[in-house]
């Protein structure tokens, strides 16, 4: 997939008050660079969803990409689907990503239908789902929200529908938590940010990134009432789990 995005530099400059993080036109203009340089395994997360689509989708049914942006998900999904009469529901609350989402799939040929839709997912109901995949987004609910999502997203799902949710995570342990971080941040040096990119991002991301442990994400699906879920990869300190119904 070719976004012909910019160079992420969002954070390169010096800023005297670094403030929140926020998907504006900004970010959305070099978001494809930047989720590819700062989500470490996001290709491979992708390619799965295809699998993943391919595999669940039932025929007739909808599919959801929640948090969408420029549409990584919702591009996989249509690539995967080979059933007939699915519909792809790509909903995200940024019209700055929403508008280059739009624009990103002209160039995508698929005989499924999608419909983008401007909304708080949190406000969405979810009906005869099959494969709902929801990439890096929960972390960014308000954390007294995630789990009336989940039994939403639950409730509209068809028997044997799959539920991917990628997610960065936080460890309880403390030792844990600092090898994590430290590794994510040399593989952020690796992708070319500098040490001043990391701190700010860092800074932005302070209370608006607010990640769950593994154990607090395994809790959440089973209380919503997920009978199958397994965590089927994870890379440093980002982890994709498949519920199923
Ligand atoms: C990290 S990005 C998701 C990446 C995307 N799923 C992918 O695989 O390329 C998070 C996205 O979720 C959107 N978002 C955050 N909170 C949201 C909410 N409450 N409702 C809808 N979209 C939301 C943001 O605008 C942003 O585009
Ligand atoms: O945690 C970080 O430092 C990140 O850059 C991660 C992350 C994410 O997981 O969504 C944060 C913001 C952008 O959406 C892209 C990547």
């Amino acid at each position: 997939m070719d976004h012909s995005g910019d160079i992420d530099n969002v954070f390169a400059h010096y800023q005297e008050r670094v403030s929140g993080f926020v998907f504006d036109d900004k970010v959305a203009s070099v978001f494809d660079d930047m989720i590819r340089r700062s989500v470490p395994g996001y290709a491979t997360v992708l390619g799965m969803v295809h699998v993943f689509a391919e595999h669940f989708a039932q025929p007739n049914s909808n599919c959801y990409d929640l948090g969408c942006s420029l549409g990584g998900g919702t591009i996989a999904m249509l690539r995967g689907i080979k059933q007939s009469g699915c519909k792809v529901i790509a909903i995200d609350n940024s019209p700055a990503m929403l508008a280059r989402c739009e624009q990103i799939l002209q160039n995508e040929k698929s005989k499924t239908d999608v419909q983008l839709v401007e909304a708080d997912v949190a406000d969405m109901t979810f009906e005869n789902a099959s494969v709902v995949v929801c990439n890096y987004t929960l972390q960014f609910l308000d954390t007294t929200g995630r789990e009336e999502l989940i039994e939403r997203i639950y409730e509209g799902m068809l028997p044997g529908g799959v539920l991917i949710l990628s997610e960065k995570i936080k460890f309880e342990n403390t030792q844990e938590q600092e090898f994590f971080t430290d590794i994510y941040h040399d593989f952020k040096r690796l992708q070319g940010y500098s040490d001043l990119e990391i701190s700010q991002k860092r800074k932005a991301l302070e209370n608006v990134l607010v990640p769950d442990s593994t154990e607090t994400h395994l809790q959440r699906l089973k209380n919503a009432g997920f009978s199958r879920i397994h965590q089927w990869f994870q890379c440093v300190n980002f982890v994709s789990f498949a519920a199923f119904k």
